[in-house]
């Protein structure tokens, strides 16, 4: 792996539909950060592209990859390889990453200052059922998502990130941006003070 002064990656965790991927598509689109692609042995969902939203591995393809971390989530598959951060860090010194919290744990452990840790949290976890279902997801996988030891872990911040992680209940869209706005203008400033 390259030399990594300058460089860090913004953690997104939390509990599935927290809103993870839509905080990262923001961060893209308004900061030109960068997500690091994942890997994982799930399914496509429709609409999903391989090597956009993840790259999408078989059991057998899945051990291939050199992992810097790697989970079973609700039955499956994810890690996150060295090959993926390269790639995101030839475009950009600062990038994301979209991980479960065992997942954003490791991030932080092994990286140390490098990983900025967001946690994404909800007031109410009920709505979370009925975002997945508006997101598309089907029945079968969204009761599957819900019952996993995984999800229930995922709606606490664990012990290890408290006062580590910058908190964000997304329950209004708007009033997260401003948060998200405000979190990348501090990244930011500290960034240049390290860099003159
Ligand atoms: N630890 C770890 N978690 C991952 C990785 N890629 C994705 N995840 C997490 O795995 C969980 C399930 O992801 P996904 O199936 O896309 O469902 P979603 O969170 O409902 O969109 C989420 O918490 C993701 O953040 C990875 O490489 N490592
Ligand atoms: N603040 C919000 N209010 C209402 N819906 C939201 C909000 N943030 C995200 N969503 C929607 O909730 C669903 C789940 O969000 P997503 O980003 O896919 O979550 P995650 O990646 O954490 O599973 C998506 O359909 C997304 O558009």
């Amino acid at each position: 792996m390259e030399d990594l002064s300058m460089k860090r990656v913004i953690v997104i965790t939390g509990a599935t539909g927290t809103g993870k991927t839509t905080v990262s598509q923001y961060l893209n689109s308004h900061y030109d950060i960068p997500r690091i692609i994942t890997h994982t042995t799930r399914p496509k969902r429709p609409g999903e592209v391989d090597g956009v939203d993840y790259y999408f591995e078989t059991a057998e393809s899945f051990p291939k990859n050199h992992y810097l971390e790697d989970v079973m989530y609700a039955s499956y598959q994810y890690g996150s390889s060295y090959e993926g951060l390269d790639r995101a860090f030839e475009k950009a010194d600062l990038v994301s990453i979209v991980l479960d919290t065992k997942g954003a744990q490791t991030y932080a452990e092994q990286l140390g200052e490098k990983a900025v840790v967001l946690f994404l949290t909800v007031g109410k976890s009920d709505i979370l059922k009925d975002r997945l279902t508006s997101r598309g997801d089907e029945t079968e996988m969204v009761n599957h998502r819900i019952r996993s030891k995984e999800y229930k872990r995922d709606l606490e911040l664990p012990v290890a990130l408290t006062g580590r992680a910058t908190v964000i209940q997304n329950d209004d869209w708007l009033k997260t941006q401003r948060a998200l706005d405000a979190f990348v203008s501090a990244l930011r400033i500290q960034q240049q003070s390290v860099e003159s």
